[in-house]
């Protein structure tokens, strides 16, 4: 594109921000949603039964050399779910940030105009008013549509700043689950070590 067309030229420092911004959200939480999905199918083998049933089904349709499409894509429905579960439990990501524009008021709190606040989205994904058993690593409970649809659903954020590497990160972590749960099966070494806070990691890695 010419410069000419744009209304707002970057400058290096920006570009600079963009690309890091970029790179850091798209990696971090792809890798980290992918280990601990590794992690709850270990833990949970009716899922990664019913999770292996979906991907053999597809593998069965086509020839062992043929990469997974976009149609086989579109058919990982209990796929989606594990993913959308995974991150809830986990809650890879646990807040989003925000500025007010202007003073409002919230159920009787008044927010004064300029205020950073960081929405603390984890509270959301163990609600049991939201989700009954929160603790409880259970896919199916986003096999209903409508589920990924509601305003509490804040994995991936929301409104006009929500992820745009949203069905991308979701892409990258269905064909990696594709490819390893038909391909291998694993245990845990044991010993392994996962934190939640301030952010979920495993500070050795997830040792399989
Ligand atoms: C499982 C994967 C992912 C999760 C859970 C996730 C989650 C999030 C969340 C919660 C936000 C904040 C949204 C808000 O403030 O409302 C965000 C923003 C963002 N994400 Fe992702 N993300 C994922 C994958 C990706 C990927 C693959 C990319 C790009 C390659 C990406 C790029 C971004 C960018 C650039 C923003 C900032 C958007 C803005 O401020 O306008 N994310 N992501």
């Amino acid at each position: 594109m010419g410069v000419e067309e744009n209304r707002y030229n970057l400058t290096d420092d920006e570009i600079i921000d963009q690309m890091i911004a970029i790179l850091y959200s798209g990696y971090e939480t792809v890798s980290t949603t992918s280990m601990m999905a590794v992690k709850y199918l270990h833990d949970h083998p009716n899922v990664l039964q019913e999770l292996r049933k979906e991907h053999l089904a597809i593998t069965e349709r086509k020839r062992a050399e043929d990469p997974i499409n976009w149609n086989d894509f579109k058919s990982m429905n209990f796929t989606r779910s594990v993913i959308f579960e995974t991150s809830r439990l986990a809650t890879i990501v646990n807040g989003v940030l925000r500025k007010t524009t202007q003073d409002m008021e919230l159920k009787g709190f008044v927010i004064p105009k300029g205020w950073r606040i960081y929405v603390y989205t984890r509270e959301n994904n163990y609600d049991p008013c939201l989700y009954p058993d929160p603790l409880a690593f259970n896919p199916w409970r986003w096999m209903d549509k409508s589920s990924e649809s509601q305003n509490y659903f804040f994995m991936f954020g929301g409104g006009t700043r929500q992820c745009p590497g949203k069905e991308l990160g979701i892409a990258e972590i269905s064909t990696f689950l594709h490819y390893f749960v038909t391909r291998y099966r694993w245990d845990e070494v044991g010993g392994n070590k996962l934190m939640k806070f301030p952010r979920v990691e495993a500070p050795n890695g997830l040792k399989i």
